[in-house]
C-alpha cells in the first residue's frame, strides 16, 4: 500500500512547507518568533521531519522538538493556530485526503507537550 509520502510526493512536501511558513509569516501574531531564525536551515528540518512522519525515506536530522522551542513561551493558541495552518495548506492548497490529515493530525497531538509552555488558562 502506498505511503502517505508516496501518495503526496516529495516535491509537494517542500511545496506544502514553503507555504505554511509564507502564512505563519504573514501572521501579525506568529512571525515575531521567527524574527532572526534561519528560514532555509527551519524549512529543511520541517521538510525532513514531515517526510519521515508520512513514511518517507528521510530521516528527520534536526534537533529534539522540545529542545528546538524552549524558551519560546509557546501559547496553546499558537501551537492550535500553527496547527490548523498546517492541515489547511495540506487539504486545501494540495488535495491530502482525509487518512493523511487524521494522521497529521494525530501526531501534532503528540508533539503538543513538547512544544507548548503556556498552556490555555482554565475557563472560570
Ligand atoms: C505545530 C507543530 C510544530 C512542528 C512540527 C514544528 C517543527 C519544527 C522543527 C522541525 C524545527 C527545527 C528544529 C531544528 O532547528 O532542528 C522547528 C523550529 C522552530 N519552531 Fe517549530 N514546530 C511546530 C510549532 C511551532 C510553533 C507553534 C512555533 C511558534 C509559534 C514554532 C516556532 C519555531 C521556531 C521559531 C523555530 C526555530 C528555532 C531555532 O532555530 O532556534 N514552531 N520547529
Amino acid at each position: 500500500m502506498a505511503t502517505y509520502y508516496e501518495k503526496l510526493g516529495a516535491s509537494t512536501v517542500r511545496e506544502v512547507v514553503d507555504r505554511f511558513y509564507a502564512v505563519i509569516l504573514d501572521d501579525v501574531d506568529l512571525k515575531p518568533y521567527f524574527d532572526g531564525i534561519d528560514m532555509p536551515r527551519l524549512k529543511r528540518h520541517l521538510v525532513m521531519l514531515l517526510c519521515s512522519v508520512l513514511g518517507g525515506p528521510e530521516a528527520y536530522e534536526g534537533r529534539d522538538l522540545a529542545d528546538a522551542h524552549r524558551g519560546m513561551g509557546i501559547t496553546e493558541e499558537h501551537y492550535a493556530r500553527v496547527g490548523e495552518i498546517l492541515v489547511t495548506v495540506l487539504r486545501d492548497d494540495h488535495g491530502a485526503d482525509d487518512d493523511l490529515i487524521q494522521h497529521v493530525t494525530t501526531v501534532l497531538g503528540q508533539v503538543r507537550g513538547s512544544i507548548v509552555e503556556k498552556p490555555a488558562e482554565a475557563a472560570g
